[in-house]
């Protein structure tokens, strides 16, 4: 941390703060890169702030984000100090990692595991997961319990990749992981910052006060992270028996006779926690925005309908002739950002358009601020994915930048399950428009207002969402219904002929078997970043 009372002429410029604090008092608590970015609209795109004995440097525009976080990735891949990482071993967890071997070897496994070339051997995986999403959404078409089905489902096929085990509904391990995102998110998010500003806290005994808890709440869950961790490798054994294939299975192949090390038992962990609250929030924001807009579904629902004509549910092959349900995706990650900040610790002193980056200050990139930008993104508070496709409305537009390459954060840390969460989001959203009409319920009084108001985002410690999205559902047609009904949500075969014909088809029957082509387009341009 960098240490200054008086500000540097050099630093960038920012509001002026009180002694001691800072800026402390200014910066809202909720939604900050809003009042940032209204900051950079007095100061310019890059400011300083001072939070106690902190600096804290915002860029608020594509130009000196890229210019850093992307251009410079020496000194801008380390992450700002969490100690109660340190304390539950989440350290041992990419989003922690300090730059150095660990971290190499983690990326580099989830590059060769869900990278851009990868992901597409899980197709089947996708298919099958939203085929099973259309069923529990069909038992509440109120959507009583929306999060918790989007999330069963996520967790599900996150799980069925990392580990190849199908889980049951007795089964615990669900809640644990969902459990560990929250936690992981919310020290991510720096909710245990008092053990930051005051690091003395961590050498104190467990009994003492103010300190004790927060001692005891990090032993508690580095024993429940570890735990998880062995419970994976566990589960993986079992997928490996059912024949599925699965990454843990991968890397275990990968490190031969050897026991599989802790760190590597911590990659299925990583997948599970590291991308639950991202694709939830992504699938909230998807059927909110569907039932906000409902030309915009119907236009969704007839490029659908054009290739399925209604006859079955779509596959990963399918991708490539749904441009506007790709372009739905785009503006989905693009409309309601996921992760509005990401913070970096500069390592070395750098220069940025003539104003000193001091070594040790945080850096944070207003990710949201690029997503409102009006000379890249016009109204860009109107939801419309039109803005993504080409003129004659068949691709998306290589000349824009797409969400690929600022939703999922930059440089040598962009998040390595980009790939797996396009592909997983976009086989949920093309299933739910074939089969539903996503509308606001208009009983509900509170509902429309709160989908009239201003938009108002939650954070979940480092990854946001919409607070509140109420949403209802109806079946498009009685073959929509039957469709869902019959569909083969069962796990996916082994060698391919239990269930029906193994590689599904394109075009094929009537449920839409599951198909192992590969990927479709993913969306946008790749960051070739591991
Ligand atoms: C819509 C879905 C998702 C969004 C918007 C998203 C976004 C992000 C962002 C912004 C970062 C920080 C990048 C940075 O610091 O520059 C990140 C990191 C990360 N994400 Fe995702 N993510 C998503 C899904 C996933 C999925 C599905 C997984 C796992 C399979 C995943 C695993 C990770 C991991 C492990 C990191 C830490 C990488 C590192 O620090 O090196 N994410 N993600």
């Amino acid at each position: 941390m960098s240490s200054l009372f008086g500000r540097s002429k050099h630093l960038p410029p920012g509001p002026p703060g009180l002694p001691i604090l800072g800026n402390l008092t200014q910066i809202p608590s909720t939604e900050q890169w809003v009042w940032f970015y209204n900051v950079s609209k007095k100061y310019g795109p890059v400011n300083t702030f001072r939070v106690l004995n902190t600096t804290i440097i915002v860029l608020n525009s594509q130009e000196s984000i890229d210019a850093l976080f992307n251009k410079k990735v020496a000194q801008y891949s380390s992450k700002p100090p969490r100690r109660m990482a340190n304390l539950s071993d989440l350290t041992m967890t990419l989003p922690f990692m300090d730059p150095g071997e660990d971290f190499s070897t983690a990326r580099r496994q989830f590059h060769e595991e869900v990278g851009q070339s990868a992901v597409g051997a899980y197709n089947k995986e996708y298919e099958q997961s939203s085929r099973r999403f259309l069923q529990t959404l069909a038992a509440d078409l109120q959507c009583s319990k929306l999060t918790e089905v989007i999330d069963d489902s996520l967790g599900h096929i996150f799980l069925k990749v990392s580990t190849g085990y199908e889980p049951k509904p007795s089964d615990t391990i669900l809640a644990q992981m969902n459990n560990l995102a929250h936690f992981a998110a919310d020290v991510l998010g720096d909710k245990y910052q008092k053990l930051d500003i005051m690091p003395f806290l961590c050498s104190l005994p467990t009994w003492a006060p103010v300190a004790g808890p927060i001692l005891k709440l990090g032993a508690k869950w580095k024993k429940q992270l570890h735990a998880t961790a062995d419970a994976t490798v566990q589960l993986a054994q079992e997928g490996k028996m059912a024949g599925n294939d699965s990454v843990m299975f991968n890397l275990s192949a990968a490190s031969g006779e050897k026991p599989m090390d802790d760190r590597s038992k911590m990659i299925a962990v990583t997948m599970n926690a590291g991308g639950m609250l991202a694709t939830e929030s992504a699938t909230l924001t998807f059927l909110l925005a569907m039932a906000k807009f409902p030309d915009i579904q119907k236009r969704a629902q007839a490029e659908v309908d054009a290739l399925l004509g209604g006859k079955r549910l779509p596959t990963m092959a399918d991708r490539q002739k749904l441009p506007y349900v790709d372009a739905v995706l785009s503006e989905v990650l693009r409309w309601v950002s996921i992760a509005p900040v990401i913070a970096r610790e500069v390592t070395e002193d750098d220069h940025y358009d003539g104003y000193l980056i001091p070594k040790g200050a945080t850096i944070m990139a207003n990710n949201w601020a690029i997503s409102r930008d009006e000379s890249i993104f016009p109204e860009p508070e109107a939801f419309r994915p039109e803005r993504f496709l080409n003129d004659a409305g068949t691709a998306l537009r290589k000349d824009i930048l797409q969400p690929m390459e600022f939703a999922f954060g930059f440089g040598h840390r962009t998040c390595p399950g980009r790939y797996l969460a396009d592909a997983l989001l976009f086989s949920h959203f093309a299933h739910v428009l074939a089969a539903f009409d996503v509308s606001l319920p208009l009983a509900a009084e509170k509902a429309k207002r709160a989908a009239d108001e201003r938009m108002k985002v939650k954070s979940n410690g480092a990854a946001c969402r919409v607070e509140e999205v109420y949403v209802t559902l109806s079946f498009r047609s009685d073959a929509a219904a039957e469709l869902v009904r019959q569909a083969n949500a069962a796990p996916a075969p082994a060698n391919g002929t239990a269930n029906g014909t193994a590689n599904g088809t394109a075009n094929g029957s009537a449920n839409g078997n599951a198909t192992s082509v590969p990927n479709g387009v993913p969306n946008g341009a790749a960051n070739s970043s591991h």
